[in-house]
């Protein structure tokens, strides 16, 4: 059942930008995101495009000395950008909370789990110690460690890398949250611990009604997982849809080339598109025009607009720029 009809999450013209030697530059131009109460919703672009910056930024992490936010981020009704730092104790953990890509780092190395999945509890609820016990031992059942008791009283350094993930998210839920966000979850995983970790999240949004942002490098991890995906690239959003509209009729060339870049097993022969070229770097973000043109050299400069902005395609699928009317991969073309 619903907890509220109104999105969770609105940010308008959102911006963060970074100082670097005296000056500031843009990470995220002008991202405009919704997510609703229960849904799951991927960030998907290369390593440098912006995601952590988002969230980050969401998460009210960044350092206030070398950064700025403009715009608007309305989590529950509360403007983010202007919230204070209590403000932001009061939130995170209990409604808000974050999975990060490393959990070693993320966790208390002189900690037992028990003792840093009860702190969150402490903090934002009224439950005694025996029943914040009772349930982290109850929280790391769910989150599927086999011995809970024992992981309990365990330090960090002693778990497997995918244990300490499930560590991450039982600390995450531990006060029910109505937004996770999960910066690159299972990056540092195997293949089939990641799977693990994914179908976990996945359950904790369908059990809990909890709405999760996942954050990843790799669509290939979307399609089974997500229900809409934004699409980043340099700092802004280039597309969002859908999964089924990502996938299925995938529109700027940025999401082409993800797509495209994915390998895929009944097709072992081919060699593993590539995108060619780099994320620009902060300092090199150019003014005006097509952020992605430069790596697609090919398609001319008339297909782009001078100042892309994003195209509504119906349904909730949105592209920026006028270049996927026009776009093709140049091997096609040749071929
Ligand atoms: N504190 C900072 N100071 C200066 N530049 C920063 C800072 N944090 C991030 N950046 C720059 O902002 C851009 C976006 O970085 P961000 O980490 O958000 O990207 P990302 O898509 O999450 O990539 P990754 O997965 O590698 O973290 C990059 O060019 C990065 O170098």
């Amino acid at each position: 059942m619903k907890k509220t009809q109104a999105p969770l999450l609105v940010t308008k013209h959102l911006k963060t930008s970074f100082k670097i030697n005296d000056h500031y530059y843009q990470a995220l131009d002008d991202v405009n995101l919704t997510v609703n109460p229960g849904e799951f919703l991927a960030i998907v672009g290369e390593s440098g495009c912006g995601k952590s910056t988002f969230a980050n930024t969401i998460m009210g992490l960044l350092d206030e000395h070398d950064s700025k936010v403009s715009g608007s981020a309305v989590f529950e009704g509360q403007e983010l950008t202007k919230l204070t730092e209590t403000g932001y104790d009061e939130i995170r953990g209990l409604k808000l909370s974050m999975i990060f890509q490393d959990p070693l780092s993320a966790l208390n190395p002189l900690k037992r789990i028990a003792n840093q999945i009860d702190e969150v509890m402490a903090y934002h609820t009224d439950l005694s110690k025996t029943e914040r016990y009772q349930r982290v031992l109850k929280l790391l059942a769910e989150v599927g460690i086999h011995d809970p008791k024992r992981t309990a009283r365990q330090f960090p350094h002693q778990l497997s890398g995918g244990m300490r993930q499930r560590v991450m998210i039982a600390m995450a839920v531990a006060c029910k949250p109505d937004l996770i966000i999960a910066d690159e979850p299972t990056t540092a995983l195997d293949v089939t611990i990641q799977a693990q970790i994914l179908d976990l999240l996945r359950r904790v949004q369908q059990e809990n009604h909890t709405s999760i942002i996942l954050i990843t490098h790799d669509l290939g991890v979307v399609a089974e997982t997500a229900d809409r995906v934004a699409v980043m690239y340099a700092g802004q959003i280039v597309e969002s849809g859908s999964v089924q509209q990502i996938f299925k009729e995938p529109q700027h060339p940025y999401t082409r080339s993800l797509l495209r870049s994915i390998p895929q097993i009944d097709n072992a022969t081919d060699d593993l598109y590539v995108i060619q070229g780099n994320v620009p770097s902060l300092q090199k973000m150019p003014a005006t025009g097509d952020r992605f043109a430069p790596r697609i050299p090919w398609i001319p400069a008339s297909a782009h607009e001078d100042l892309p902005v994003m195209h509504d395609l119906g349904d909730g699928h949105q592209v920026r720029c006028t270049c996927y009317r026009q776009f093709y991969f140049k091997e096609d073309q040749r071929a």
